[in-house]
């Protein structure tokens, strides 16, 4: 699908929403200059009362002292000369409160100087980095969003019960970003909590209830990750009545959405394109669209599918926002043109892995290597949870194999099992009760299994994004993790890219793998031997 083609279908029907831009219109008519930090709060109502009635008491006394005294009145000041003298004094009470208004506007200027200065720290601490204009203040707490933006406290306790203390910087960032009616598109490490960023913000402005009116989608890449999102959600939505669904198969086939409740949507993009198609879905409700892993979804295929997506949610005061840990350069370009005023938001350095992970390479010269490699580093230490990765599932079956010859605890996890049999390996994982799963691309987005200590590349990834994605199946939420990738002869020429990753997580790598040429294509996919040494040795 074109560029050209996918933008002018997200911007389809979308019209100027005075509501969403007042601020704007505001700032515009004012002609004043643009803050960088949302205005500052409005003041609590007792205050405001308070303040309403001495502004009333100071009117008084101006007008009684402009009755009693004509004298205060410059001559030839009121526009409207040759009016009666009660009117030229109505005036003066109107012009003379300017040195209060002076010092109204000196005050407010202040306060946002000193928001500016406050959330340009936070920013720095937190290695936040923003483009757009009038950003808003990143969270300080979890508390601010009662104080703030007045979250339901049921939310902020949910969290408190999940053990979330505090947020982590993308969700500072983000969460302030979509509550001010902002579209966004961020990106953060893998296991830094983006999920969170985009579901608080949806659970806080979406009002649980009415049949038939979708008011939140959120598109992931695997079913996997669907169902991971669905259950993340439900837990933070716990003791408030959302009806929060996954779009399973049976559901696109078969699911009656004219007379369903559902408030939050979480789909693949092939299977809610279906029930858009063929199962009626309206979508023309919905407030929010969410992107996650949007650069995978932007890959080659899913686009027409996004595109149709995003034509179906045709609410013009709809907020887009797309979320990665990656964001190359074309899919930036890309969502610039589709989203509408957009913040951008960076945690750390672009396109980079989890600091918190230890990287290593390990040169295994072929295919039969790599075998012996593995078997040495489960001899020297096996710390399940491990998760390893190969390029296709033939190979996952056949590493499997191979493991369970050796006794290793191992489960595999590929496109040719069935959802049931899938949700279970992943779960025995969880549940420790396998040591070690096997798996393809599928498990490399978005998977949260929270102890996995160590990821092994198998085979080399196809890219530096998809590497990225991969290790940082460990590493989450503030743990340590590893990362073992082999690489064989065939391999070398396209270890440049890894090892800048390496890199720039501060981990050391040979001189000369940087220092190989670059290459056109950015992806790297060799056809290899098969894994089988148990056939050799029979
Ligand atoms: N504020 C928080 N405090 C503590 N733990 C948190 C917080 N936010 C999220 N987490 C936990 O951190 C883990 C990673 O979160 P999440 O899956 O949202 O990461 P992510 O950034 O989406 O990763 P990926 O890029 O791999 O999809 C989860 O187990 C989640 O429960």
């Amino acid at each position: 699908m074109e560029k050209t083609s996918l933008s002018s279908a997200l911007f389809a029907g979308t019209r100027f929403d005075r509501k969403r831009f007042a601020g704007d219109i505001a700032r515009f008519r004012k002609g004043g200059p643009v803050p960088e930090a949302a205005p500052p709060p409005p003041a609590p109502e007792k205050k405001r009362k308070r303040k309403s009635k001495n502004n009333a008491k100071k009117k008084n006394k101006k007008k009684k002292r402009a009755d009693g005294a004509p004298s205060d009145v410059v001559e030839g000041f009121s526009v409207f000369k040759g009016a009666e003298l009660k009117d030229a004094a109505d005036d003066a009470v109107e012009v003379e409160p300017r040195k209060d208004e002076d010092t109204e506007a000196e005050r407010r200027r202040k306060e946002a100087e000193r928001e500016i200065e406050r959330a340009a720290i936070l920013r720095k601490r937190f290695d936040i980095h923003i483009s757009g204009h009038n950003v808003p203040a990143p969270l300080e707490s979890f508390e601010e969003l009662v104080s703030r933006y007045g979250c339901d406290s049921y939310l902020v306790g949910n969290l408190s019960k999940l053990g979330f203390q505090e947020p982590t910087p993308i969700q500072r960032q983000a969460i302030s970003i979509l509550l001010s009616g902002r579209e966004c598109f961020a990106c953060a490490p893998t296991g830094s909590g983006k999920t969170l960023a985009f579901l608080l913000p949806i659970l806080m402005k979406i009002k649980p209830g009415s049949k038939g009116a979708v008011k939140a989608v959120i598109l992931c890449p695997t079913r996997e990750l669907a169902a991971q999102t669905t259950r993340e959600c439900k837990k933070f939505a716990k003791g408030r009545k959302f009806s929060i669904k996954l779009v399973t198969k049976d559901l696109s086939q078969d699911g009656n959405f004219k007379d369903m409740h559902c408030d939050i949507l979480v789909s693949t993009p092939l299977r809610l394109n279906h029930a858009i198609q063929k199962r009626d879905l309206d979508l023309s409700r919905v407030e929010y669209l969410v992107l996650d892993e949007s650069d995978k979804l932007f890959e080659l295929g899913f686009v027409e599918v996004i595109d149709s997506v995003v034509k179906a949610c045709s609410n013009p005061s709809i907020i887009r926002s797309l979320f990665s840990a990656t964001l190359p350069e074309t899919i930036e370009s890309l969502a610039r043109t589709i989203m509408h005023d957009a913040v951008r938001v960076i945690v750390g350095r672009k396109n980079s892995a989890s600091s918190l992970i230890k990287q290593r390479l390990i040169f295994t010269g072929t295919e039969r290597g790599k075998l012996i490699a593995l078997r040495q580093s489960f001899a020297e230490s096996l710390n399940p949870p491990v998760l390893i990765f190969v390029q296709s599932k033939e190979r996952a079956k056949e590493l499997y194999k191979e493991l369970a010859f050796d006794d290793i605890r191992a489960d595999v996890i590929h496109g040719d099992l069935s959802e049931e049999q899938r949700e279970d390996a992943v779960d025995n994982l969880r549940a420790g009760k396998s040591w070690v799963l096997i798996a393809t691309e599928v498990l490399a987005r978005g998977m949260d299994f929270k102890g996995v200590n160590c990821v092994i590349n198998y085979d080399f990834p196809e890219s530096a994004s998809a590497y990225i994605h991969r290790i940082g199946r460990s590493g989450r939420a503030g743990r340590s993790g590893e990362a073992i990738t082999f690489f064989t002869e065939e391999d070398k020429p396209f270890l440049r890219n890894i090892a800048n990753v390496l890199v720039s997580s501060g981990c050391e790598v040979p001189s000369w793998m940087v220092a190989l040429p670059k290459l056109k294509s950015r992806k790297h996919r060799v056809d290899r031997d098969h894994i089988s040494f148990l056939t050799d040795e029979e």
